[in-house]
């Protein structure tokens, strides 16, 4: 996953940019960038690493300009190159810059037409070069007498019309102002959110609400499916929904695992979302096990926590912090390549044994994906002691890959893939395993909404909103995995 953002101001944008993405961290932890616009010039800065490694405070101070956008990457298409870093940028028709979240699942079509059929050149494996080139070919016939709105948005329906897939992007146009403009199915997040300047109103577009609230923006509204905001440099705001809208169908995995919970996604409060997400695991280990000799219920820090304190409650069993993060290692789900993810797991969680002896303990997760977490706490757990040791897991099973913006392309790397939950059990060596029903899941997140039509929840269900072509998931797998990988980098 990665975060964007993007701010039409009254005063130099770039100190802000910069928190912006210490915000949007938790969404990627492999490379940042910004890149302002100051007077028709374009200035950039990006690297890999985490936001506070990438700029020196003379970097910010350089990055003149009252426009800019930034981007945290947390890489789905090529590697962790830094010519892959985003935002990335093309000179014609004009000086455009371009942050995405999300993943195309035709970029590689798309790259051979736009080398055969638009003249332009791709010159790394990112998809998010095919998508900014795509809008940039899609601006290239409308730049008569400069751009205008239904220029902007007519170049935006060129994009629905081409690029499959999850996207939210925010682009810079130099001289025109800020696009942004999220995939036909509403597959990844963003918002829109307004401020009144002393000077006058000022403009941000994010992937999540948090921002806004930090920054002291009010929130407008959800960008929605198949929409495309604009905002001039004069900072007007125009806005419009492309005929091509889908559905609506936000990603499951925003809400269950990387949203921060303080964000609201689609009118929905992602802590509320998982407090549900804990009340209706409760309620299933209630009716499945009536009887159980649970005696104490232990999140697995972080994001697990809010589920896990309605769940204890539910079942009238004690809640304790029974492992403690080192707060100074970042998400391990999102790290690049399984040995750094299993090394970091026992560097980033330790038990309090006195949580442990003699008990029968039930740990909590958000999720289990390649099961490098509950594996090592699971062992953790005996070690300190425990008699028995369950898992419960807030969502289903993780059986299918994530084609639309998180990082996990192979199914082979599950532990769930092609297993019966009793083998997922013993795989990881928990006494009991009890997953959330995918029903439950989609009925505890979405509350009372009723604008939705639904979620993408292809890694729990297979079904992908926007179909794949024949041999898609066998093609990623063969060029993603874990394995492929490590072959390509000791082959230089
Ligand atoms: O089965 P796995 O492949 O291990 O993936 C699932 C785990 O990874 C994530 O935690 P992570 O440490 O990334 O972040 P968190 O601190 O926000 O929970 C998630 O919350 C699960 O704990
Ligand atoms: N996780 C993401 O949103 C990744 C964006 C883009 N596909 C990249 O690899 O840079
Ligand atoms: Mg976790």
């Amino acid at each position: 996953m990665c975060g964007i953002v993007g701010i039409v101001g009254r005063s130099p944008v770039a100190a802000r940019l910069y928190d912006a993405m210490t915000i949007l961290q938790h969404r990627g932890q492999d490379a940042a960038g910004i890149t302002t616009l100051d007077d028709g010039r374009m200035r950039s800065a990006k690297g890999l690493g985490l936001v506070r490694d990438v700029f020196s405070e003379e970097a910010v101070t350089g990055l003149t300009g009252e426009v800019g956008i930034g981007h945290v990457r947390y890489p789905t298409a090529g590697c962790d190159q830094p010519d892959e870093a985003q935002p990335m940028y093309v000179n014609s028709p004009c000086g455009i810059a371009l942050g995405h979240n999300g993943n195309l699942i035709n970029s590689e079509r798309l790259s051979r037409e736009l080398f055969v059929e638009d003249r332009r050149h791709i010159n790394t494996e990112s998809d998010s070069e095919v998508l900014l080139n795509v809008l940039a070919h899609e601006l290239a016939g409308r730049t008569r007498d400069g751009l205008h709105p239904e220029d902007i948005f007519a170049a935006v329906d060129g994009v629905y019309q081409r690029c499959r897939g999850g996207y939210a992007a925010v682009a810079l146009i130099a001289g025109v102002g800020l696009v942004a403009f999220r995939d036909p199915n509403g597959i990844r997040p963003a918002v829109v959110g307004r401020r009144e300047a002393p000077e006058g109103p000022e403009y941000i577009v994010a992937s999540e609400s948090v921002v806004l609230d930090i920054l002291g923006f009010e929130l407008i509204s959800d960008i929605a499916p198949g929409e495309c905001v604009f905002i001039t440099l004069d900072g007007e705001l125009h806005r419009k929904v492309s005929d091509h809208a889908a559905s609506y169908t936000p990603c499951m995995f925003e809400y269950v695992y990387f949203a921060r919970p303080d964000s609201m996604i689609d009118d929905l409060s992602v802590y509320k979302a998982r407090l549900r997400m804990g009340e209706a695991l409760a309620e299933k280990i209630l009716q499945e096990w009536p009887d159980h000799d649970i005696d104490v219920v232990i999140p697995v820090p972080d994001t697990s926590r809010t589920a896990c304190l309605p769940l204890a409650h539910q079942l009238g069993v004690k809640y304790r912090e029974g492992l403690i993060k080192n707060r100074y290692i970042g998400r391990t789900f999102i790290m690049p390549g399984q040995e750094a993810r299993v090394r970091s797991v026992r560097r980033k969680l330790n038990a309090i044994s006195l949580e442990f002896r003699n008990k029968n303990v039930l740990l909590v997760d958000d999720s289990i994906v390649r099961g490098t977490t509950s594996k090592q706490i699971i062992q953790m757990a005996r070690e300190a002691g425990a008699k028995k040791v369950y898992l419960a897991s807030a969502s289903p099973p993780v059986r299918y890959p994530n084609v639309y913006g998180i990082d996990m392309p192979a199914a082979s790397e599950l532990v769930a893939s092609g297993r019966s939950e009793e083998e997922i059990c013993r795989v990881i060596g928990a006494d009991r395993l009890i997953y959330q029903d995918l029903e439950a899941l989609e009925k505890a997140v979405r509350g009372k909404n009723q604008r939705l039509t639904g979620f993408d929840s292809s890694c729990f269900s297979g079904e992908y909103v926007t179909g794949l072509d024949e041999g898609y998931l066998e093609e990623l797998e063969s060029r993603r995995s874990d394995a492929a990988r490590m072959q390509r980098r000791r082959s230089g």
